[in-house]
């Protein structure tokens, strides 16, 4: 008989085997194919760890060149998805349409067997900014950009779609450093959506499309959007703390505190939170920095718990402008490169998931005449 497993949600029980990231070895840490995500996002730009996470190596600067060509390359986006894109109204959720966007990619450009699972990903990776901005900028401005901007990096590429200017030096090294913190994490619940669906062998589209659901929900991704809309809601410090303490009175959840597997800190929330301070300066804040750090002192004083990857996600993207519904989108252009990843590990080394439940349910009974129900 299969054994039924203690804790729910999976808590502490080894789902199978990765050498890409290990997360929380001693109640903190983040590594990424055996380097420090500390100092990936100290020296690295998004594309070099994204081919580190992709293709099991560090590259060097011809590599590297090659990468960032071939991504830039591969910005644009065919015509019936643009129509797809132009059919969904503004107020649909951007996660929703990156879904659709994701889900239509794959009716036009399928991955027709997995040795084109580099192509596939490299696809999504250079235009997923694309169809974000594509979208937001038909739905709410009414123009139909052009998605072929000659900037460098995925990071500016998606800032000078969405402003319609190429972004400051500042603005594009906090996208490099934002999107390596958020690129790969171990068997979260996004990651663990793509191994199940890759291991059905199924396509790398539906793997994608199936983890941008999972990642959506404000336990998950969604939590820097939802940190979000608690700040600003903010007008001080002060009010802050009062707010805050009401909330946990009343026993709610904070989005943006607490970590199924960190147990002392999330190694990301100290570098995204030095960032987020450089940006305050940059734009004279007052108000949503000092609120976020009274946030964290109050959990930390009351509850024990710490920020994680996403508290101050949303005070750093606030700063640079980008509306707070496309937050998890960003999220999402960056854990592309962990879920494809997850993906060609599970491939290359293949059973079926598929667990057992411990039924809880009615003892075997017969079925009752329709006229006796
Ligand atoms: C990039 C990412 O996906 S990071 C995660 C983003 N998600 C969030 O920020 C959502 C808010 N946080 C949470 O809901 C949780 O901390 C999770 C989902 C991240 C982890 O969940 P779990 O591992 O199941 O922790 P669990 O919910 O059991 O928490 C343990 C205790 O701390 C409390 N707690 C945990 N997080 C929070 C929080 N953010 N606010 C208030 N209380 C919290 C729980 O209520 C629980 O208390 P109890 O024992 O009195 O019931
Ligand atoms: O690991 C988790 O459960 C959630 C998380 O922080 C991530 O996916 O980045």
């Amino acid at each position: 008989m299969a054994k039924v497993l203690s804790g729910a949600g999976l808590r502490g029980q080894v789902a199978g085997k990765t050498a890409l990231s290990t997360v929380g070895q001693s109640g903190s840490g983040l590594t990424y194919r055996g380097y420090d995500v500390k100092d990936l996002a100290n020296s690295c730009q998004f594309e070099e760890v994204a081919y580190l996470i992709l293709k099991g190596k560090l590259p060097n600067q011809t590599e590297l060149d090659e990468y960032k060509a071939l991504l830039k390359s591969m910005r644009n986006l065919p015509e019936a998805l643009k129509e797809v894109l132009e059919r969904i109204p503004a107020n649909a959720h951007p996660m929703d349409v990156l879904r659709t966007g994701c889900s239509m990619l794959g009716n036009l450009e399928m991955e027709e067997d997995f040795s084109q699972q580099d192509h596939a990903t490299d696809r999504m990776l250079a235009c997923f900014p694309s169809i974000i901005c594509y979208w937001y900028r038909y739905s709410h401005d009414g123009v139909r950009i052009d998605v072929e901007t000659d900037d460098d990096s995925i990071g500016a590429h998606f800032l000078h779609m969405l402003h319609g200017e190429k972004p400051n030096e500042l603005h594009e090294q906090v996208m490099h450093v934002s999107l390596i913190l958020y690129a790969e994490h171990e068997f979260n619940a996004s990651t663990f959506t793509a191994r199940v669906c890759a291991s059905t062998l199924s396509d790398m589209h539906s793997c994608i499309t199936g983890a941008i659901g999972s990642l959506r929900g404000p336990l998950h991704g969604g939590a820097n959007e939802a940190a979000m809309e608690m700040i600003e809601g903010f007008t001080s410090a002060d009010h802050a703390e009062k707010e805050m303490m009401g909330k946990l009175e009343r026993k709610e959840k904070i989005m943006g505190f607490g970590h199924a597997i960190y147990s002392e800190s999330d190694p990301r929330n100290e570098i995204i939170k030095t960032w987020s301070e450089k940006l305050a300066n940059d734009v004279g804040d007052t108000v949503l920095y000092p609120v976020s750090v009274r946030c964290e002192e109050v959990m930390k004083r009351e509850k024990g718990l710490f920020c994680n990857a996403d508290f101050f996600h949303a005070s750093a993207y606030n700063f640079m402008n980008i509306p707070t519904k496309l937050f998890t989108p960003i999220f999402v252009m960056s854990r592309l490169t962990g879920w494809a990843a997850h993906v060609m590990e599970q491939r290359a080394d293949n059973r079926i998931i598929r667990p057992s439940a411990d039924y809880t349910g009615e003892e075997l009974r017969s079925v009752p005449d329709i006229t006796e129900r």
